[in-house]
């Protein structure tokens, strides 16, 4: 089955800091949730999930969503909605005579080396056998560091593209997100586990920059519908999987030779050259449904532009879009100024990732015209295209009547009563969602 409208959601785990302990800060982040919601894990309005996970990172969970540019929406409306916890819980700290800012940083890894993560959902059909899709995409993912990191200072090692590559640690793995594989295979399809499948990818990095944003997921979809279409490419399977994610980080060049399994060596630009004039040709074929044209085109525009740039080594033409080398071009101009080992570069790593936009480094960088923008507004209200919108009718109604409910990604539920379960993603009319709504009112 081939998914050219698919079901797709984002993770984003942020790391915090403030005055207090990470774990004392997060409780007052969250406070305005708790005192509405009794809860640390809730759904808002706009059907997405807001939880506080073990070790205090706050997470947002999109809704889902059925187009790039509605989930980027999504994705900005996390981090929205967390800016203004974090300035509530700025001023409430500050009638308890608690100075200082609080920071939210939307990257993946602290001061400490703790990593946290950016997950991708893709919803696939249940006759793919995740392992081989798994297999087929490996190589894809491996190498897409290329064009979607969000760029690091190592204390040991300069400059790495990625920030999630020295985190990863298995191909694809079906235990926990835990063990850090590249795709996770666990078996939560959130939805009719007879039709679907969620393939749950852990390897990427959250990023600041939208076009990115664009490009990390436009392209993982055009290369998902390719494999789904079956069409073939060339054994790119890797011999070493995780220490090619750790060398490609090291090289940007995108020249270094991986050892291909079945002999031979291959360059991760070569990788992705080859998934991009693929995904060209594709895209000339592909039925248009799901993500618009224009935009799967603008994606195709920047991945095609972006390894020009990594193969001639001249960023000038996107380093004003992809992330990892707008934070290099900022980076060396602060060593330029303040030589290589002056601590304010880790300070301006960390805090171009700073969510706060009067306050973070990115979002100054946006207002000079140092990094560009997809002019995409944070969406507040659940995608009409999908399941979410029935969830968001419900809590809707819910907030509206005083009813008090629980809900999660496949049920709705008026508290006492027997829940409703919603196994289609892509439905977004349910007569029985109406009969709970009409109870509600009565
Ligand atoms: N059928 C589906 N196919 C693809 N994505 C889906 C589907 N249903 C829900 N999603 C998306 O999957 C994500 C699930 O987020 P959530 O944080 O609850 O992940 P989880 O992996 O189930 O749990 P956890 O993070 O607690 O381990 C959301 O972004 C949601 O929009
Ligand atoms: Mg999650």
């Amino acid at each position: 089955m081939i998914f050219h409208r698919r079901i797709m959601g984002v993770e984003t785990e942020y790391g915090i800091s403030g005055a207090l302990s990470p774990e004392d800060t997060a409780r007052y982040l969250f406070r305005p949730i708790v005192a509405k919601y009794s809860s640390t894990n809730v759904f808002a309005p706009n059907s997405s999930r807001l939880y506080l996970d073990v070790g205090s990172h706050p997470e947002i969970a999109t809704a889902e969503c059925d187009d790039l540019r509605q989930l980027l929406a999504h994705e900005k409306a996390g981090d929205a909605m967390l800016n203004d916890l974090a300035v509530q819980a700025e001023a409430a700290q500050a009638a308890e005579g608690i100075e200082g800012p609080i920071y939210l940083f939307k990257n993946n890894v602290d001061s400490v080396g703790n990593s946290y993560g950016c997950h991708e959902n893709y919803l696939i059909g249940r006759d793919m056998v995740l392992k081989t899709l798994g297999k087929q995409l490996l190589p894809f993912l491996v190498t897409r560091q290329l064009t979607s990191g969000a760029g690091m200072l190592s204390a040991t090692d300069g400059f790495l593209v990625s920030q999630r590559a020295d985190q990863v640690w298995e191909g694809i793995s079906s235990a926990t997100t835990r063990s850090r594989p590249v795709i996770n295979t666990r078996d939560e399809p959130h939805g009719d586990s007879k039709k679907y499948r969620r393939m749950h990818v852990i390897v990427g990095d959250s990023n600041m920059s939208e076009p990115t944003f664009l490009l990390k997921v436009g392209s993982t979809l055009l290369v998902l519908e390719m494999l789904e279409a079956g069409l073939t490419f060339p054994d790119l399977e890797l011999q070493n999987s995780i220490l090619d994610l750790r060398a490609i980080a090291r090289d940007r060049t995108g020249r270094l030779p991986l050892q291909l399994k079945n002999g031979g060596t291959i360059t991760a630009l070569e990788i992705q050259e080859i998934f991009y004039e693929h995904a060209l040709k594709w895209f000339t074929e592909r039925p248009d449904e799901g993500t618009s044209r224009a935009d799967l085109e603008r994606v195709l525009d920047l991945w095609g532009r972006t390894l020009t740039a990594i193969r001639t080594q001249d960023y000038a033409a996107v380093d004003t879009e992809i992330d990892w080398m707008i934070k290099l071009k900022l980076l060396r101009r602060y060593a330029d100024k303040l030589g290589e080992d002056h601590p304010k570069l880790a300070q301006v790593d960390l805090t171009y990732h700073d969510i706060r936009p009067d306050r973070g480094v990115f979002h100054l960088l946006t207002r000079k015209g140092l990094a560009a923008t997809a002019d995409v507004e944070p969406e507040m209200t659940a995608p009409a295209t999908t399941r979410a919108t029935l969830r968001g009718k419900f809590l809707a109604a819910a907030e509206e009547t005083g009813t008090p409910v629980t809900v999660d990604w496949t049920h709705l539920k008026i508290n006492g009563a027997e829940s409703v379960e919603l196994l289609d993603p892509f439905s977004t009319v349910d007569e029985r969602v109406d009969e709970l709504i009409a109870g509600m009112a009565r």
